[in-house]
């Protein structure tokens, strides 16, 4: 492989004083065949090293211009596009004064993608309160990014062989009903299906989708949401061609001899899908956002403010985030490489 053509990942380490700079120490710890650029504040990753006793040797980036040129990582150095905290970093204690510097940090890295200077960005976890508290408002990276990019992202966790997409994020849940409109739906699910079929390589993937109401409303006893919204988008895209399950009881969605009929649920709310994906897969789980113009994977996990520092974060489902990343960088080079094919035959 030359230069050109390694794989080229941007990490965001996220909030400074969780385990977001941790988990960037512990993946710069081997070798890797790909590139690997951090962006954070060197200084917290200097800090945070030391305390974790592990030995990092910063490359300093000046810009994202110089990340086509950066040769595959080597264990124990990491690039690092530097962008300064306005505040000292204390590990496990929130800064509001250093809100915006996560925000730059993402920013720097869908400008990155953006521009094809990386590949894919892979997130490390940030913390969702002390964004809004510094009057920014930020429910998560999936509607952040999806605002930068223009686009309609789709959140999707994957992990213990379910993929869990969901059809509202970071609502509260008195507002999930009057969410689930006939558009969102029909988006959502034309996003997911193309991306399972393009990213995830899947030919005719089955969706199953969940109900709102418990008994996905029970003939209309428990509630009227599928009779009235879900079921009818569901019949107009099965005209289509697409192969979609339900409206299912979310319930019982998840047993496991159903589960391995669906390459991928469609849940109603974040509370509705994510826990049983979580109980299964914690720690190795990953996050991922569909329907944006740019790869990005995160981990399954939040900043965890009391591990940073202390060598206890688990890095397996940053891991885990990294390796999805890289899955789907190939399978996107693979299929320009086929459009290409085909245009000139
Ligand atoms: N991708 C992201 O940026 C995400 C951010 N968050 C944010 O993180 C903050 C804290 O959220 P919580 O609900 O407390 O979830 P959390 O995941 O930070 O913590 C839940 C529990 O899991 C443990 N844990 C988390 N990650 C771990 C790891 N890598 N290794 C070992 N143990 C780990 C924690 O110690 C805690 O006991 C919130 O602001 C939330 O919005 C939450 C999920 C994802
Ligand atoms: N529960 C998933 C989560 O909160 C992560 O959201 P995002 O920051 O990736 O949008």
């Amino acid at each position: 492989m030359t230069i050109a053509s390694i794989p080229r990942l941007v990490v965001t380490a996220g909030e400074p004083a969780g385990i977001g700079p941790d988990l960037s120490v512990q993946v710069a710890q081997q070798d890797l065949p790909y590139q690997l650029t951090v962006i954070a504040d060197r200084n917290v990753l200097e800090q945070r090293a030391e305390k974790l006793r592990l030995p990092l040797q910063v490359l300093e980036v000046d810009s994202i211009d110089d990340l086509p040129c950066l040769p595959p990582h080597k264990a124990g150095f990491v690039h690092v596009l530097h962008v300064p905290v306005k505040n000292p970093v204390v590990t496990s204690q929130l800064d509001v004064g250093n809100a915006a510097y996560v925000l730059t940090t993402l920013q720097l890295a869908v400008a990155a993608c953006s521009t094809r200077k990386a590949d894919a960005i892979v997130t490390a976890p940030v913390h969702k309160g002390i964004i809004s508290e510094s009057g920014i408002p930020f429910s998560g990276h999936t509607e952040y990014l999806s605002e930068l990019t223009n686009s309609h992202a789709v959140m999707m966790l994957a992990g213990a062989g379910m993929r869990v997409t969901l059809a509202t994020t970071h609502l509260p849940l008195k507002d999930v009903p009057a969410a689930i409109t006939p558009e969102r739906l029909e988006q959502k699910l034309r996003i997911i299906h193309h991306d399972l079929v393009t990213r995830f390589v899947i030919k005719n993937p089955c969706i199953a989708v969940a109900g709102l109401n418990p008994h996905a409303g029970e003939s209309g006893h428990l509630g009227r949401e599928e009779i009235d919204i879900i079921i009818p988008v569901l019949t107009k895209l099965r005209n289509e061609g697409m192969n979609l399950l339900g409206p299912l009881p979310a319930d019982t969605l998840f047993n496991p001899p159903k589960l391995k009929k669906y390459d991928c649920i469609f849940a109603m709310y974040h509370d509705q899908g994510l826990p049983t994906l979580k109980h299964a897969s914690f720690g190795h789980g990953v996050n991922i956002s569909l329907g944006m113009p740019i790869i990005r994977t995160s981990v399954d996990h939040g900043t965890a403010l009391e591990l940073a520092g202390t060598g206890q974060a688990d890095p397996g489902s940053i891991h885990a985030a990294i390796e999805m990343a890289l899955t789907l960088v190939r399978n996107t080079r693979n299929n320009s490489l086929q459009a290409n094919q085909q245009s000139e035959n």
